[in-house]
């Protein structure tokens, strides 16, 4: 209650400052000295029609008091305060009925940044520097959001990234941070007993379950203590362009609240201390990231090293966008003062601004394809020493806008209500031209694979552009981890194409393994010998952490478990009937959800199972 309210000081209840709301006026009685306080802010705002309805003294009184409670916590929530928001609010609804571009004075051009190939020397040497970071890393996964364009009920989290293991999407993320951890400290000489902190952000749609599952599945394997969730509040929703309140249709003692976006990670970041701890730790980098991407994790350790071998700052992750794609553009924006910044466009934004600077065809593919300015994919990395010295000034407010939809083209009334909204990559805006804000691009195929859209929707895609759905998502990770294999010696036949919920894939083997299997290419290729090879209609699971394979000669489905200190060698002709993808329609409500939507189930007809439960050197020959 310390910003916006009014010191009540020398006022008096009865000088006539609620004579613009005389319900409220007649309940000045019940309510506390901080409620009045409240109340004052809001009048002064121009939010007397909130009062409007309010009955006289003794009826409803408790809901009055209620709605003076999320009045309060909507005021402790917000920078500033609930007058603040209020404030940009109108600043903003205006700026957007005037149609004022928020690039205005900026010419876009495309930046130049870290072009990485996978698997050449430079990304092996960046592998390295990242692995060797790690263990001054803190990740931080952003998984307040509903999801609504994929329309699962369930939390994202919860998702399988892939289907052989059903490794969901949490465990994935969880079980890959502790590769790194390990891998970071067998770098290193000495004692090293790190441990990296995991931050979730969620919101009231996801904490509870997010909770529950961490809970029901012992963290993952992660320390209890490593993992903190950190939950994000809603703010208040706009009902016109003065930036009146909108209230509940089903309460009318409360406000209507929508999410403000994954931009609120920062302040939540700053007020709950973990960065001042992190950094008396010892700690160096903070890592952003996002709840569906399940190749993610191998692209973290080059970048990871190109932001420690540059010195970034701030360092973004890239790949080739095609035009339109919903992905924001890394834009680099000349001021007419000559101020430069390189910053994230949003996917909406980026043709209105290209249009308006001379670009008359607006956001399209340049003759590579792709959109000549790299997707940005959310995934950021910065150093902790600046970025708490950026938030000490800001307390982590971050740049918003407002996005109302109109009811007509007079732009004074809204279709339904809004609200200031606020994106976590608009970070580097603020930041003075000697910060060093850099992207590193990668490989799409290696490092983007969300599952972001419904089957319906994606089957609409236009063709060429990716669909982001459960059905892309999983093949993706099935061809990285065939291209990672070829790339090291391994023989992969080439994929078939099929559809599954009206989407075309390219089909490749079916192969996964563990995250402690490998975080890097140089491990992948150690532990991969001559002579080995893979059929299309193949599926393989390397679950475990000294795993070799040495000419192997695979067509059917074969499971590898052996515990971290069983040293296996898998060689010879290993075949039999394998697993097949059967076809399944999103349509088809016999079906669990997380099946149908990505369209195929897999059937284990025949496979070849070897586990190791014990210590010790062994050779399996089929
Ligand atoms: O209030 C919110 C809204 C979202 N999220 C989280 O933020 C992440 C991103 O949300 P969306 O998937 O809805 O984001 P968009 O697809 O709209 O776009 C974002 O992700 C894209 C890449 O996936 C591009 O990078 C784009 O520039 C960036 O804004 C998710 O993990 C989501 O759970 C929150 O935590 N709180």
């Amino acid at each position: 209650m310390d910003n916006a309210v009014e010191s009540l000081a020398g006022l008096s209840v009865t000088n006539g400052w609620a004579s613009s709301a005389p319900n409220l006026q007649r309940n000045l009685g019940i309510l506390s000295s901080e409620e009045i306080g409240l109340a004052m802010m809001l009048l002064r705002e121009g939010q007397k029609h909130l009062f409007d309805h309010w009955p006289e003294p003794g009826v409803d009184d408790k809901r009055k008091k209620g709605f003076f409670d999320q009045v309060a916590q909507l005021n402790a929530n917000y920078p500033g305060g609930l007058a603040s928001y209020i404030q940009n609010a109108r600043k903003l609804l205006a700026d957007s009925k005037a149609g004022k571009n928020p690039y205005d004075g900026f010419t876009p051009s495309v930046p130049t940044g870290e072009v990485l190939t996978f698997g050449n020397d430079n990304f092996m040497m960046l592998e390295e520097a990242g692995v060797r970071e790690a263990r001054r890393a803190a990740f931080v996964l952003v998984a307040g959001g509903l999801g609504e364009r994929l329309g699962y009920k369930g939390i994202k989290l919860a998702l399988p990234s892939e289907t052989t293991t059903g490794r969901c999407f949490l465990q994935h993320y969880i079980e890959s941070i502790l590769a790194l951890q390990e891998a970071s400290c067998r770098l290193v000489q000495g004692q090293c007993e790190a441990e990296i902190p995991l931050v979730i952000m969620t919101s009231d749609d996801t904490h509870e379950s997010t909770l529950l599952l961490l809970e029901s599945n012992y963290y993952f394997g992660m320390k209890t203590t490593q993992v903190k969730l950190i939950k994000q509040e809603k703010v208040a929703c706009l009902t016109d362009n003065d930036a009146r309140f909108a209230l509940d249709l089903n309460d009318k003692y409360k406000i209507q609240t929508k999410p403000h976006g994954h931009g609120d990670v920062h302040a939540l970041l700053y007020s709950s201390g973990l960065l001042n701890s992190w950094q008396s730790a010892g700690l160096k980098w903070v890592l952003f990231f996002q709840d569906t991407n399940g190749l993610l994790f191998k692209a973290i350790p080059a970048s990871l090293g190109v932001s420690s071998t540059k010195g970034y700052h701030v360092n973004s992750l890239a790949v080739p966008r095609k035009a339109k794609e919903a992905m924001g553009g890394i834009t680099k924006l000349t001021h007419t003062d000559g101020s430069e910044i390189v910053t994230n466009v949003e996917y909406n934004q980026l043709d209105p601004l290209l249009r308006a600077t001379g670009h008359a065809d607006g956001d399209v593919n340049c003759e590579t394809g792709f959109s000549p300015f790299p997707g940005n994919i959310n995934q950021l990395i910065l150093d902790l020493g600046p970025y708490i010295k950026e938030l000490s000034k800001t307390q982590g407010a971050i740049a918003e806008f407002v996005n109302p939809k109109y009811k007509d083209s007079t732009k004074t009334s809204f279709k339904s209500s809004t609200r200031l909204e606020c994106m976590m990559q608009d970070y580097p805006k603020s930041l003075p031209p000697s910060a060093k804000v850099g992207f590193s691009v990668m490989d799409k195929w290696l490092a983007y694979a969300p599952v972001k859209n419904k089957p319906e929707d994606a089957s609409k895609v236009p063709k060429g552009n990716p669909y982001h759905s459960a059905t892309s998502g999983e093949m993706a990770i099935y061809k990285a981890n065939c291209l990672i294999l070829r790339k090291a010696g391994v023989h992969i036949a080439d994929p078939v194409t099929d559809i599954f919920n009206g989407q075309e894939v390219e089909l490749w083997p079916c192969i996964t393994w563990s995250p402690k299997w490998t975080s890097t290419f140089r491990d992948v290729k150690r532990k991969v010998g001559e002579c080995c090879s893979i059929s299309q209609r193949s599926s393989m699971i390397i679950n475990g952490q000294n795993i070799f394979l040495d000419g192997l000669s695979l067509d059917g489905a074969l499971v590898v478990n052996a515990n971290d200190q069983a040293e296996v060698k898998v060689t010879g002709y290993v075949q039999n009937k394998g697993w097949a993808l059967e076809h399944v329609d999103y349509k088809d409500i016999s079906i669990p959800e997380e099946t149908r939507i990505r369209g195929f189930k897999v059937c284990k007809i025949e496979q070849l199972e070897i586990n190791y439960a014990d210590p010790g050197k062994f050779c399996f020959k089929s």
